[in-house]
């Protein structure tokens, strides 16, 4: 981390190097802009926009269908490249960075979930959830262990040697979270996670977003559900690519993350 850290940014880790005193922002980025070429008229999907997230927060973008969340996300994650501005993570520039690069910033840490799960449709839900564990070094007993209390967690327990087909998606999305939380991601990335689910996976996704918030993950949630998006400690009204409102949403809930080790700091 310190090879490329920002000028400038200070590096506020502990000792340990895990527990974070907060003032350097999980996420920054300045200017980030993004045009879309495909075979129509190029779409600016994400123009010039500045962002900081802090760790510990939970972040909602909501905004009209097409006004560029789910781009911004993508451009976060590293998943498309901007075409220019600058992206910082965890005080990291990674607007640079190439793909190889970022898949292992990804794995490590980096989880995201999308509306469509998105599972390995061949492999069990054990299998699913182990796999970025094993992919990111640890010990297949870790992987497993890891696996197992996330699974418990999440009330999977027994569905373990199923396969994706065989679940509900309110199930299959929260297979996807114990995947995207495996490895301990200092940023959790959530495109519509409920966008094709009924009322009650709807709410069990909120619950589990809102219980990993309390404990300190900091989580960025695109969502068109207001009721999503009141559980977020922080809503961005984005519109036409821009930023048109960034409002807090009560100082009582923000949790801090403070004290939170292993879960903050962006491994790579
Ligand atoms: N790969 C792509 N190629 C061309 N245009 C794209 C591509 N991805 C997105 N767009 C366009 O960029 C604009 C922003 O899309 P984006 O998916 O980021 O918006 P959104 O706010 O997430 O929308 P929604 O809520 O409907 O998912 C839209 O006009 C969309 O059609």
């Amino acid at each position: 981390m310190s090879d490329d850290a920002a000028p400038g940014v200070p590096d506020a880790r502990g000792p340990g190097g895990t527990v974070r005193t907060g003032t350097v922002p999980i996420v920054r980025a300045e200017g980030l802009t993004k045009t879309h070429r495909g075979e129509g008229a190029p779409v600016q999907a994400v123009r010039g926009v500045d962002l900081t997230v802090q760790p510990g927060e939970f972040v909602a973008v909501t905004g009209p269908s097409g006004a560029g969340k789910s781009t911004l996300l993508h451009l976060i994650g590293g998943l498309q490249r901007p075409d220019s501005g600058s992206l910082w993570l965890d005080g990291r520039q990674v607007d640079a960075y190439r793909e190889a690069r970022w898949a292992v910033l990804r794995r490590r840490s980096i989880g995201i979930v999308f509306q469509f799960f998105n599972l390995v449709s061949d492999l069990t839900v054990a299998d699913n959830v182990e796999l970025p564990a094993l992919l990111a070094g640890a010990s297949p007993r870790a992987a497993r262990d890891s696996r197992a209390e996330l699974l418990a967690e999440l009330g999977l327990e027994g569905r373990e040697r199923s396969m994706p087909g065989e679940l509900s998606g309110g199930e299959q999305q929260r297979v996807a979270l114990a995947r995207a939380l495996v490895n301990h991601p200092a940023l959790l990335l959530a495109d519509e996670p409920a966008g094709s689910l009924d009322s009650k996976g709807t709410r069990e996704v909120l619950r589990l977003l809102s219980r990993f918030h309390q404990r300190g993950q900091t989580i960025m949630l695109v969502t068109h559900d207001a009721r999503m998006a009141s559980a977020a400690d922080r809503v961005i009204s984005f519109f036409d690519g821009r930023i048109a409102d960034d409002a807090a949403l009560g100082e009582g809930r923000r949790s801090t993350g403070a004290g939170v080790s292993g879960v903050l700091e962006l491994k790579e």
